[in-house]
């Protein structure tokens, strides 16, 4: 049995592109630029938010007229911040199983950490609304340390601080980038096909274990039993 698990958020745990593209598409009409469809937004999901927008005006590139992506992004920046604290954790749900799967693990002793690329405010934000504040040890946002994932060091960081060697833990996640990060830090990858992953399948990327549900991966957690969709 693993004695810690990491959890990406966004596209595993919980479902926020609603709220994402909500807070996106009201800054693009106070700027002025074309709206997009959540489709398309939630395909950006995996960075956290500042470079979510910074996607948004790449996309929105032929509307800018003579000022650049960096300078839209300076100015349009503190529209989002103000629409996204305002969305963040309204419309977003938890996936099936979330919470039992959380709480099954919790009391079998796993350690549980939060690895998100989120900005700490908003995830803290999130996981207060989604019921799931003070269910991990440690919550990291993608501001929280130096470097972000796709690099090794929100992992390393969490096993250091459970004292835990890389092969004792494992990482889940719903996109490359938490399976760069788990192979990185030397982690199980496992996955979810749930999420966002930039619209790719998840499959592609090889994690270690790729789960159909949240309560396999309680299943297989705790027993190695449940039989993954791919190993
Ligand atoms: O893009 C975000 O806001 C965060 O994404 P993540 O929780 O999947 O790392
Ligand atoms: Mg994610």
């Amino acid at each position: 049995m693993k004695k810690l698990i990491t959890f990406d958020l966004d596209g595993t745990l919980a479902q926020t592109a609603g709220e994402i593209a909500a807070a996106a598409n009201l800054t693009l009409r106070e700027a002025n630029l074309p709206e997009q469809p959540e489709a398309v937004i939630a395909k950006m999901i995996g960075h956290g938010a500042s470079e979510l927008l910074m996607q948004l005006l790449q996309q929105a590139s032929p509307w800018l007229g003579r000022s650049g992506v960096a300078d839209w992004h300076r100015h349009v920046w503190p529209l989002f911040q103000v629409n996204y604290r305002a969305t963040c954790g309204t419309l977003a749900t938890l996936y099936p199983g979330a919470a039992d799967m959380l709480a099954r693990l919790d009391a079998a002793g796993i350690r549980l950490a939060l690895v998100s690329n989120k900005e700490e405010r908003y995830t803290r934000t999130l996981l207060r609304a989604l019921g799931l504040e003070g269910r991990f040890g440690i919550v990291i946002g993608g501001d929280s340390l130096p470097r972000k994932k796709p690099d090794a060091l929100p992992i390393e960081y969490c096993l250091r601080q459970f004292d835990v060697a890389p092969h004792e833990a494992a990482h889940l996640g719903d996109s490359h980038t938490d399976v760069a990060t788990a192979r990185a830090a030397g982690v199980e990858a496992w996955a979810v096909p749930h999420g966002y992953n930039r619209g790719l399948d998840i499959a592609d990327a090889k994690p270690d274990f790729l789960f159909a549900s949240l309560a396999d991966v309680a299943e297989h957690a705790l027993t190695r039993d449940c039989q993954p969709l791919a190993a």
